[in-house]
């Protein structure tokens, strides 16, 4: 009905273009990243994240993903440097992943996927009023894209992977105060960067992407909670099990991917 999309066979990624047929524009996200053909750009700074005054509120399952949306009324958390022109605020964070075994990040490097993505979404307050009027501005976002390899347990990912069962059903959410997201990060913040786009419908062309290099590593027995949340509400009698909820890597038209030293 109307708008609605997934990530299924009828209403996934190939099917999207037929309502939002920016779909298939000019700086679609996310895209495969082949490190040789990137240009080593030494104007580029290093990303300065200040989190520490950071206020988690909530986390959501939203029948895509699940999301932790941060208080965004001040610049008490915001990410600025490295390509960016002005700080842009923390406005929440959520993943994408595969299902048992198989992989599930949007961005690939050299054809490569890792098991899962974090994305901390933000954005630009100096320049717009709203997180709304900035998701459709070309310099509206700025999405920080962090890797999740398998391997050993993650000493801080239980906070998120604790809270997973308060949101199984899509529409449900829950309080989730003093998380820090800085404690996902890995210890080198080198990146990529690049001019893109949303990666869920409406798929606006507003998001600086950049692209960690650095996997942090989690255990496959914290990614398989994520795995126990589903797209679908409790009222309704299917139970579809939410994963795979990636988009594949889309056309890169020309553009140009940027490396920090
Ligand atoms: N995958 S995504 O980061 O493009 C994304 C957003 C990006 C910018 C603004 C809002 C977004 C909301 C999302 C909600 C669920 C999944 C991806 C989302
Ligand atoms: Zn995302």
């Amino acid at each position: 009905t109307g708008n609605h999309w997934g990530y299924g066979k009828e209403d996934g990624p190939t099917a999207w273009h037929k309502n939002y047929p920016v779909a298939e524009g000019d700086r679609q996200s996310p895209i495969d990243i082949i490190p040789n053909q990137t240009s080593h750009d030494s104007s580029l700074g290093p990303i300065v994240l200040n989190y520490d005054h950071c206020t988690s509120i909530n986390i959501a399952n939203n029948g895509h993903s699940v999301v932790v949306e941060f208080e965004d009324s001040d610049d008490r958390s915001v990410i600025r440097g490295g390509p960016l022109d002005n700080p842009y605020r923390l406005k929440q964070f959520h993943f994408h992943w595969g299902g048992k075994g198989c992989h599930g990040s949007e961005h690939t490097v050299a054809g490569n996927s890792y098991a899962s993505e974090l994305h901390l979404v933000h954005w630009n307050a100096v320049k717009y009023k709203t997180f709304g009027e900035a998701a459709t501005a070309p310099d509206g976002l700025a999405v920080l894209g962090i890797f999740l390899e398998t391997g050993d347990e993650h000493r801080w990912l239980h906070m998120i992977t604790d809270a997973l069962y308060t949101v199984k059903f899509k529409g449900s959410v829950t309080d989730f105060k003093g998380f820090n997201p800085k404690c996902l990060l890995p210890s080198s913040l080198q990146y990529w960067t690049y001019l893109g786009s949303l990666t869920t419908p409406p798929l606006h062309e507003s998001v600086i992407w950049i692209v960690v290099k650095d996997p942090i590593v989690v255990s496959e027995k914290q990614l398989g909670k994520f795995r126990t949340l589903v797209f679908t509400g409790e009222e309704e009698d299917q139970r579809t099990r939410m994963e795979n909820n990636f988009r594949p890597p889309q056309l890169l038209k020309g553009r140009k991917v940027r490396s920090s030293n």
